[in-house]
């Protein structure tokens, strides 16, 4: 049996699936926790990356591996390989004026149109402008901006800083792929390149894209060691292998996460996919690409050679753990106190905006409780509040990529809350499309393992996706109503 393995280095965690190559039947799977926080040494991946790796196993008898992980964290590294400070997430908004001055300096309109966005705090230019005016010696000592897929492609290849790894801090081998580059901000999912005028104006540094690793490089005229131009990862294309680890494992290009996510559920036309983790997010493949000069819908690439139009929200999943805490349940009795009361929770009206938010774009905001009475003050309204705020965002999301285009038969829900049976069953209500919940699974990691299999034969693999029926679309107007009054 030939194995291949995928990988979501996410928010919180690490998580490692093994799968049969012919079939796509899943052989083992493992995950470590990632530590808290919106700025974090990366350190803490690659050693939860290794810690999933051997709790699925090992790589002994894996064929491929290739890694998707959280969009547009920023990894900035010196000229011996070394990390220079610890990554800021995509879920960091410290960077939101940095946003503002981009846009003021370059426009929306020609973001939309040169890069497919409009900056916002997640996006990895924002993190370099915001570099720039708060840390400039740590912006002049940068040799390299990686991602986080990226650095840990890297690392897995065998470089890194000489005393941690087997071939060296060669920075020309770093590789990113289509689908994270277009996270950036300064690379172009329509022109499939980086802008690097974009780049400079957010570092004030010039940029080029890597060579190629040492012995691999075809143009060694493209390497100039004299360091003046910040080197960007070589942006892969969905077939291509990043190269071999130390011990021969073929590595993919590797994927942002919803991208991995399209492609571990076969995501297809009429197919929209909604994801409930950290991050509440809302995509679609798609064949052209889009330019959403609002900057509501970000027009990122796919893992597959298309398009991938998505919107993003900072309050997803830890709205409901969050409540679950305060209201010291766990999920399934938070879902119990939710399904036991009508739609629009008496009123009760949470508007979720715990971590600021990126749609709509209010960075600084914070969440608050609406429409509160002594007799509704309970848990089962607070519960269904959270449920319904949180999906109200989503449902928001869902009408911005169909106005740029998109049409959907379904919605498939996935991510860790998708599991919660209120959550999937309001969803039911706060959207009007059919919902369908595939199987329980880790569908970014399956993007990955997809990926490795690609790579290794050339040929996109068909597994099949296991998923329940539609649940009917049961649509209450009145949850996403009374909301608007407090928006
Ligand atoms: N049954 C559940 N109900 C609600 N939330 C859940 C449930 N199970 C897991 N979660 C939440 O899902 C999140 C993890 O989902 P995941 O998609 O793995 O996130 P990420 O990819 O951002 O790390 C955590 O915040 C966890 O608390
Ligand atoms: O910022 C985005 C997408 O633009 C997020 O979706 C991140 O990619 C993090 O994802 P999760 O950890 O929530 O899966």
């Amino acid at each position: 049996m030939t194995l291949v393995a995928g990988v979501d280095s996410s928010t919180q965690s690490c998580k490692v699936v093994v799968r049969d190559l012919e079939t796509g039947a899943l052989v083992r799977s493992g995950r470590a926790a990632h530590p808290d926080g919106t700025e974090v040494d990366p350190a803490a991946w690659w050693s939860a990356l290794r810690s999933a790796l051997e709790a699925a196993g090992g790589l002994d008898d894996v064929a491929a591996i290739s890694i998707a992980g959280q969009q547009h964290g920023m990894v900035v590294l010196d000229s011996e390989g070394r990390v220079i400070r610890d990554a800021l997430l995509w879920n960091d908004t410290r960077s939101a004026q940095a946003a503002r001055d981009l846009i003021d300096e370059v426009g929306a309109e020609a973001y939309a149109a040169r890069v497919g966005v409009v900056p916002v705090a997640s996006f990895t230019a924002t993190k370099l402008r915001w570099l720039r005016d708060a840390e400039p010696a740590n912006a002049a000592r940068v040799a390299a901006v990686a991602l986080p897929h990226d650095w840990l492609t890297w690392r897995l290849l065998g470089y890194g800083p000489a005393d941690e790894s087997p071939l060296g801090p060669d920075l020309e081998a770093l590789t990113t792929d289509r689908s994270d580059a277009s996270g950036t901000a300064y690379w172009s999912a329509g022109a499939g390149a980086y802008d690097f005028e974009l780049f400079e104006r957010a570092l004030g540094r010039p940029g080029r894209e890597a060579a190629g690793a040492a012995g691999v490089c075809a143009d060694a005229g493209a390497r100039d060691t004299d360091g003046a131009r910040v080197i960007l990862p070589r942006v892969l294309g969905p077939a291509d292998a990043a190269g071999r680890t130390p011990d021969g494992v073929l590595v993919g290009p590797g994927a942002g996460d919803n991208a991995g996510a399209a492609l571990g559920l076969g995501a297809a036309d009429g197919d929209v996919v909604v994801s409930i983790g950290t991050s509440g997010t809302v995509f679609a493949v798609t064949d052209s690409p889009i330019a959403d000069p609002t900057g509501t819908v970000a027009g990122f690439a796919d893992a597959g050679g298309l398009n991938l139009p998505l919107i993003a929200t900072l309050n997803a999943a830890r709205v409901l753990s969050s409540i679950a805490d305060l209201l010291s349940v766990d999920f399934d009795t938070l879902a119990e106190l939710a399904l036991s009361g009508e739609p629009g929770a008496e009123g009760v009206v949470l508007v979720p905006y715990f971590e600021g938010e990126r749609t709509p774009n209010l960075p600084d905001a914070k969440a608050s409780l609406h429409g509160l009475t002594i007799a509704t003050t309970r848990p089962a309204t607070f519960a269904r509040a959270a449920i319904e705020g949180m999906l109200c965002g989503l449902a928001d999301g869902l009408d911005a990529v169909r106005a740029v285009g998109v049409r959907e038969k379904r919605i498939l829900l996935i991510g860790g809350a998708a599991q919660n049976r209120a959550v999937a069953a309001i969803a039911a209500q706060v959207f009007d499309a059919p919902v369908v919940v595939p199987a329980p699974g880790e569908y970014v990691a399956d993007g990955g393992a997809v990926q490795a299999a690609w790579a290794l034969t050339g040929e996109r693999p068909t597994w099949t996706v296991e998923a329940a029926a539609p649940l009917p679309v049961d649509t209450r107007a009145v949850i996403r109503e009374q909301r608007g009054q407090y928006l």
